[in-house]
C-alpha cells in the first residue's frame, strides 16, 4: 500500500519528453458525464463525426481526420494525458484544465469558448443562520467565527483552485475537505460551513438552502480545445490537425452566431517554444 501511495501524486504530471515511438496523433474526448454527448454533436455539426465500432471501446477514430486517433477519457485523464504527452489535443472543461493542469505551461488552449457545458465555480453558504447578513467575500471574510482552532471548513472537489482563490483573497483561517459529488448536502449535515463548486442554473443551491455571494467566483467555465504545446510543436500532423479542427470549429460557431474568443492561432506562427 505504502509504495502503491508514493506512485499516487496529487500533483499534475511533469511535463514529459515528446513520445517519439508514435506517429498517430490522439485527441481525448469526455468519455461520460454531461459533456460526452455534447462533445460529440458539436463535432458532428462540424463534419468530423466520431466512428465508434463499439460503445465500450475506448478508442475512436474521425474518418475525416486522417492520423487521428479518439480516446475516450475522464476528462481529469485528458487533462492529466494531456500534461504526460499521451494525449496531444483534448475537449474538456475549462474547470477541469485549471484544477488538473495547476499551471503547467505545456498546455495550451487553442479554443477557449466551444459554447456548450457553461458553468462557474462557485463559493457559496447557507443562506441562514450565521451566514443571514453574510452577502459579500469580504463580509465571509470579516465574519468573527473563523479561526486558527475553528477555521472556516470548505468542501470542494476544486481543491487547488479553491484554495488558491481564497487565499489570495486574504482568508486564513480555511481548512479544505475534499469531496465528489453532492456537496451541496455538506453544510447541512454539519460537515461543512461553505462549498466551492459548479454552478449552472442554481437550481441545486437553493433547493439545499445555499447562496452564492457577491464576488466569490472563482472561475467561469466552458468546453475548450487544449493542446499539448510540445505536441503543436513537436509532433508531426497536430499544428495541421488543430488547424482543421478550428476552422470547422470556426465555421460552425460562427453560423450559429458565435463570436471566436480565442483563436489562440494562428497557429502556425504564434506557438511560444516549449
Ligand atoms: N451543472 C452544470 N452545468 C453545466 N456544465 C456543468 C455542470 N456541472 C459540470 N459541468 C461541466 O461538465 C463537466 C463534467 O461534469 P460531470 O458532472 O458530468 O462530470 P463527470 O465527468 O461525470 O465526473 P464526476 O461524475 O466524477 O463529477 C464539468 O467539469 C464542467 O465543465
Ligand atoms: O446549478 P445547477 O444547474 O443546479 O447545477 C449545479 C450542479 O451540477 C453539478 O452536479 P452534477 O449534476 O454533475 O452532480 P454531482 O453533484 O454528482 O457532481 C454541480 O456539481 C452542482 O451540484
Amino acid at each position: 500500500a505504502a509504495a502503491a501511495a508514493t506512485a499516487v501524486s496529487a500533483k499534475p504530471a511533469a511535463a514529459a519528453p515528446l513520445s517519439a515511438d508514435r506517429s498517430v496523433v490522439r485527441l481525448g474526448l469526455p468519455s461520460k458525464g454531461r459533456m460526452a454527448e455534447l462533445t460529440l454533436s458539436l463535432l458532428k455539426s462540424c463534419q468530423l463525426s466520431v466512428r465508434q465500432l463499439n460503445p465500450r471501446q475506448y478508442t475512436a477514430d474521425i474518418p475525416q481526420v486522417p492520423n487521428l486517433e479518439v480516446w475516450f477519457q475522464r476528462p481529469t485523464d485528458i487533462v492529466r494525458k494531456l500534461c504526460s504527452g499521451d494525449l496531444d489535443l483534448g475537449i474538456v472543461g475549462y474547470d477541469i484544465i485549471s484544477e488538473y493542469a495547476q499551471g503547467n505551461d505545456d498546455l495550451v488552449i487553442i479554443h477557449d469558448a466551444l459554447d456548450f457545458g457553461h458553468c462557474r465555480l462557485s463559493l457559496a453558504v447557507p443562506k441562514e443562520g450565521i451566514f443571514d447578513s453574510i452577502n459579500t467575500l469580504e463580509d465571509l471574510l470579516n465574519m468573527p467565527q473563523w479561526t486558527e482552532e475553528r477555521p472556516m471548513r470548505v468542501v470542494t472537489g476544486f481543491g487547488y483552485v479553491g484554495a488558491k482563490f481564497l487565499k489570495e483573497k486574504g482568508f486564513k483561517h480555511v481548512s479544505f475537505l475534499a469531496g465528489d459529488g453532492a456537496l451541496e448536502s455538506y453544510p447541512a449535515m454539519g460537515m461543512a460551513d461553505a462549498i466551492v463548486d459548479l454552478v449552472s442554473s442554481g437550481t441545486t443551491l437553493r433547493e439545499n438552502n445555499l447562496k452564492e455571494i457577491e464576488g466569490g467566483v472563482i472561475l467561469e467555465s466552458q468546453a475548450t480545445l487544449v493542446a499539448s504545446k510540445k505536441s503543436l510543436n513537436r509532433r508531426e500532423g497536430v499544428l495541421e490537425i488543430s488547424h482543421e479542427m478550428l476552422e470547422r470549429l470556426e465555421a460552425h460557431l460562427t453560423a450559429s452566431g458565435k463570436i471566436m474568443v480565442n483563436l489562440y492561432i494562428f497557429l502556425c506562427h504564434t506557438i511560444t517554444p516549449d
